[in-house]
């Protein structure tokens, strides 16, 4: 009898195929279902894109020129994660802008983590106004510093929005949440040199950025009073002293210079057109505690405690070059007296009422001390001898000198410097060495130093 076939191996292959068909199909199936939730996210991106596009409707007012600004920014916007524009987020936008006294202000600050902006910030909360941030949180430089000054700020209630200045949808979203009373634009791209290697970020945030935040501005209902930061660097090659408000400032020495000159002919245009009340001020080489570590005070004061070598400029002329160095205080009430005599903006809705205020003050210190005085002060607070490397300024948009004339901003809302360099440098060191926590190495002898010193310098505040 013969023997049954063996199976056995066709029955093994049977499962072996069967059991690719079941791999395959299930591949199949993974890719397809991938393929589908590719083709879902390309269709959400695209419709967010779009959204982004409309959101918020433009009022006629928006049209034209203002779409495009729009959208700068659109993906910060049309991600709006972590609960951006959420209730919780819109909550935390009242609570932080809400006046705590009578008549109180509500006041969006943008540079709100920047130096002055976190001084005025504070200072406005302290007295019971409503402040909300906004700052764009850039690396131009440290962004642990500003984060700090952030937390400083949070300790006292007060919220910032992370958005840039060109964030149309953000600024919108934020002027239909809270009526502002007042904007206090303060959000630049500072520094002088810095225009030579970068020249494009001075014209997205100082010419772009602002014309965005009065382009909202001008929209909104109420139309906010705005008190904005432009610079003693408008003198440019002025040669008349003090400097005056009359002066000339149509020689700008750097681009930094023209962009805050642009400003204030972009003020000048939107207080024409739409009623909204502009306020510029000149501020004259503002230094302090929580400051700028791209400023001269600052990196000197780092270097010197490095023992690095500092460049100390003097002009093409052998002389030497000056500045008429703002303590922080004193410019917070500059700035604080100029949000208080501001008067409202006149249009409503994008459209002109009546005339409406225009301003442009100096905000100096009237005292100008020549940079040589500066790193010897320093040199006494800090104990150290500094190693100078002087030489002539080289051509980077620096001017030689800078004096302010302050009459106007004293007439108008009593402006008064009231601290000298030495005492403001004091102030500035035993923040820097506590802030970098090196309190041990500036040694006390250091204070005996600045006695010593004080009782050589001549007067210099006003
Ligand atoms: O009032 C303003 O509107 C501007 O003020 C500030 O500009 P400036 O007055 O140029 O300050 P800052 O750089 O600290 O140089 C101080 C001095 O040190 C000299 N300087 C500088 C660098 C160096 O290496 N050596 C040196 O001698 C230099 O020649 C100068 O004489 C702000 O940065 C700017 O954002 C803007 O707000």
């Amino acid at each position: 009898m013969a023997s049954p076939p063996d199976t056995s191996k066709t029955i093994k292959l049977e499962r072996y195929n069967s059991y690719l068909r079941r791999v395959n199909s299930t591949k199949l199936l993974n890719a397809s279902s991938k393929l589908l939730f590719r083709a879902t996210l390309l269709v959400a991106l695209v419709l967010i894109f779009f959204f982004t596009l409309n959101y918020p409707p433009l009022s006629s007012d928006h049209a034209g020129g203002a779409h495009h600004l729009h959208n700068t920014n659109f993906l910060s916007s049309a991600f709006y994660g972590g609960g951006v524009g959420g209730t919780a987020w819109e909550k935390q936008v009242r609570h932080s802008s809400t006046p705590k006294r009578p008549n109180g202000m509500s006041v969006l600050v943008t540079g709100a983590a920047g130096f002055i902006g976190s001084h005025c910030s504070l200072a406005l909360k302290k007295r019971g106004d409503g402040v909300l941030g906004l700052d764009n949180f850039n690396s131009y430089y440290d962004p642990s510093l500003k984060r700090a000054r952030q937390a400083m700020l949070k300790k006292h209630e007060i919220f910032i929005v992370e958005a840039d200045l060109n964030d149309g949808p953000m600024l919108t979203k934020l002027f239909d949440v809270v009526p502002f009373t007042h904007v206090l634009h303060l959000a630049a791209q500072a520094g002088v040199r810095y225009a030579m290697q970068n020249p494009q970020s001075y014209v997205a945030s100082n010419i772009a950025g602002f014309v965005n935040l009065l382009e909202i501005s001008k929209a909104a209902n109420p139309q906010p009073s705005i008190v904005w930061a432009s610079s003693s660097s408008v003198y440019g090659l002025n040669t008349e002293n003090p400097f005056s408000e009359l002066h000339r400032t149509d020689q700008p020495a750097s681009l930094y210079a023209a962009t805050k000159k642009a400003g204030e002919e972009i003020a000048h245009t939107y207080n024409h057109i739409y009623g909204l009340s502009l306020t510029g001020l000149r501020f004259f080489t503002v230094y302090g505690p929580w400051g700028r570590p791209d400023m001269a005070y600052f990196f000197f004061t780092k270097d010197i405690l490095q023992g690095k070598t500092i460049d100390v400029y003097k002009t093409v002329d052998d002389k030497e070059v000056a500045r008429d160095f703002t303590y922080i205080d004193d410019i917070v009430k500059g700035c604080l007296g100029a949000l208080d005599t501001a008067e409202k903006s006149t249009g409503s809705g994008g459209k002109k009422k009546g005339p409406a205020q225009l301003r442009i003050y100096n905000l100096g210190n009237t005292s100008p001390v020549p940079v040589g005085n500066l790193v010897s002060i320093l040199e006494g607070l800090l104990n150290s001898k500094a190693k100078k490397h002087v030489i002539k300024m080289p051509r980077n948009g620096d001017v030689p000198y800078t004096h302010a004339n302050v009459s106007l901003a004293l007439h108008d809302f009593g402006y008064k410097p009231t601290t000298d360099l030495a005492s403001g440098l004091r102030k500035f060191v035993k923040w820097y060495v506590s802030y970098y926590g090196i309190e041990s190495r500036v040694k006390k002898e250091s204070s005996n130093n600045y006695k010593n010193m004080m009782s050589q310098q001549p007067e210099e505040s006003a």
